[in-house]
């Protein structure tokens, strides 16, 4: 069963290259050639909104760029087609690149509204412009050749278009299964955690914002030499929203899914067109209507996508290991013990009348273990949000060895070697644990998009996987890399974010209620595994409410109450303290 896996796409592959040599009718050729456009548009909306998460209703308007680019250069210019096909992707990058540095910092609903306006206007350009021959578009664009051989219409172009969107499917597996594919995967969990492991959420977004618009180009202009004409109406924003919904039948999470999702609409619509007016005995655009009822129903339904159906029926991927013998990542240098390392100065922080962190003042040393305790609402996360830059100082000041980091982003402290765990866990469930973890791995690595999909990225990526796991064993959970994170309990959740945290190579480790979740016996191996990390080198402050943790495990305390520093001292002092027993621990006992 494993082979089908391994052996399905080479033989689709082969499948639809040598379909135009078989006996097919030509009208299945021409459909085939529609899908496979449509499936390259599908692909790009599959990474965007199904995987990372955004939405863009503008890709018709991108397929309008590729397509006019190589009908106005090869008609009016009488220019080379494969000239135009770099200016048509470098106009759809270009536009790409400006609608996402607008839109993309913002959350919410920005990026669908650009590109609604994208595609409305792009539309009405195309419609109006006398040199792009207004409603009526551009005639008479030539056929495509290769080595001299006219590819037509027909069969010769099947070729073509089925070779570039099954390459486009193969570099875009390829990169959703790498260093910056992880990076996009992990958009969909909200900024925070990525940018706490040192990602640019910015950068991800942009990444496969820019790849989806080069997709829909290429479709584009493929689509011009296929009609041989072009005109405004099969860019639309209609159509925009059809491509979305292509995306979404198919399924909105996987590479596969462009393609079946494409199919299905592609053949049912053209199915529709027949039956539907003769059911009716009106002609229209009724297909529409049943769409928009399909849709809603897929959606609550399926709103995974048609493409799960078949994912479940395959036997799942076995646990790919390959990094025997990896070399290991760069480490950094670390701090002496007894260096200082962080300096919390007067931190401050207010939400609206609200003062959370009051003036809060503390250090660390190498080398030390630190507790940060007080009762529920305290201020102790959010001290630990301001200490590793998740959100902006109102007041007051940070320092890393000597250095303010106060403002500085999150992905910039991670850098510097400050990492993190949050309270509540942040992770991708549907990622494997090993996957997650090398989310972690993500800065101490380099191999971006493009060797990504092509694959040239393998040894960095075994570098990244060696560390993952190496760093999963030293918590004990090198066993369950394989398991998807969304199917463990929250114990071993925990210990997995202190895995990805390790994973980031960091001189101090943050970790918010670690032992939380975990059994009696847990909780020893855990405390057992952090004094090996800070007999290593390693700094830690840590929040927690297991008071018999805290106290056998940090060197000292730094108790907090309605946002003030309480008091600091030794774990016997804290304990001896009136002052704390009278504020948490005489709450508590
Ligand atoms: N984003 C926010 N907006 C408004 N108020 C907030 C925000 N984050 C925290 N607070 C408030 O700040 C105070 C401190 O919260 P914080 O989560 O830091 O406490 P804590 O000591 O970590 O408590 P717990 O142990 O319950 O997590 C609380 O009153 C909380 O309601």
């Amino acid at each position: 069963m494993a082979a089908l896996r391994r052996f399905a796409f080479p033989a689709f592959a082969a499948l639809m290259l040598l379909l135009p040599a078989l006996p097919v009718p030509d009208f299945w050729i021409t459909q085939s050639i529609y899908i496979g456009l449509y499936a390259l548009v599908a692909l790009g909306l599959v990474l965007l909104t199904g995987v990372a998460g955004l939405t863009s209703f503008g890709q018709a308007a991108f397929v309008g760029v590729g397509a006019y680019t190589a009908a106005f250069m090869t008609v009016k210019l009488a220019a080379s087609p494969w000239l135009a096909l770099v200016i048509g992707v470098g106009l759809a990058i270009a536009a790409a690149l400006l609608l996402g540095a607008i839109t993309l910092r913002m959350s919410g609903h920005y990026l669908p509204l650009a590109t609604i306006a994208w595609g409305l206007a792009l539309n009405y350009t195309m419609a109006n412009m006398d040199w792009l021959g207004k409603y009526d578009g551009l005639l008479g664009v030539p056929t495509l050749s290769v080595f001299g051989q006219d590819l037509g219409t027909g069969r010769g172009l099947h070729v073509m278009v089925w070779l570039l969107a099954l390459l486009a499917a193969w570099g875009c597996a390829n990169l959703l299964d790498s260093r910056t594919g992880r990076a996009i995967r992990a958009l969909k969990g909200g900024a925070t955690m990525p940018e706490a492991m040192g990602i640019s959420t910015f950068r991800a977004k942009l990444t496969v914002f820019v790849l989806a618009a080069v997709l829909a180009a290429v479709s584009g202009w493929l689509f011009a030499f296929f009609q041989r004409t072009v005109n405004p109406s099969p860019f639309s924003l209609g159509k925009g929203i059809e491509y979305l919904f292509m995306a979404v039948l198919g399924g909105v999470g996987h590479v596969w899914g462009a393609f079946l999702g494409a199919a299905v609409v592609k053949i049912v619509e053209d199915q529709l067109q027949v039956l539907l007016p003769r059911l009716i005995g009106t002609s229209g655009n009724f297909e529409t209507i049943v769409f928009g009822v399909v849709l809603v129903v897929v959606l609550k339904y399926a709103p995974d996508g048609l493409w799960t159906f078949i994912v479940r029926r395959l036997p799942r991927a076995d646990g790919r290991r390959d990094w025997d013998g990896a070399s290991a990542l760069d480490a950094r240098d670390k701090p002496v013990h007894g260096e200082p390392l962080l300096d919390v100065d007067k931190a401050r922080k207010e939400f609206g009348g609200l003062v959370a962190v009051n003036d809060v003042g503390f250090s660390i040393r190498a080398g030390d273990i630190v507790g940060l305790i007080g009762p529920n609402g305290a201020g102790k996360s959010t001290t630990f949000n301001l200490v590793t830059g998740v959100l902006s100082l109102t007041a007051g000041d940070v320092r890393w060895r000597g250095r303010s980091i106060a403002g500085m982003p999150s992905r910039d402290i991670a850098r510097l070697g400050i990492s993190r765990t949050f309270q509540h866990v942040k992770m991708i469930p549907d990622m494997t644990v090993l996957e997650n973890v090398a989310l972690g791995g993500h800065l101490r690595g380099r191999a971006g998009t493009v060797r990504a999909m092509l694959r040239i990225d393998r040894d960095e990526e075994r570098r990244l996987f060696a560390e993952a796991e190496r760093q999963l064993a030293r918590i004990g959970m090198a066993d369950r890399m394989h398991e998807l994170a969304g199917n463990l309990a929250l114990g071993p959740q925990r210990l997995m974010e202190i895995a990805r945290a390790l994973c980031t190579d960091p001189a101090l480790l943050l970790l918010d209620e670690p032992a939380a979740g975990l059994r009696h016996k847990e909780k020893q191996a855990l405390a057992a595994v952090l004094r090996q990390l800070r007999d290593g080198g390693m700094s830690l402050l840590l929040v927690e409410h297991d008071m018999e943790f805290v106290m056998g495990l940090t060197d000292r305390i730094v108790v907090m109450e309605f946002g003030t520093r309480l008091m600091e001292g030794t774990p016997a002092e804290v304990q001896a303290s009136p002052a704390v027993r009278a504020a948490y621990l005489g709450t508590e006992h």
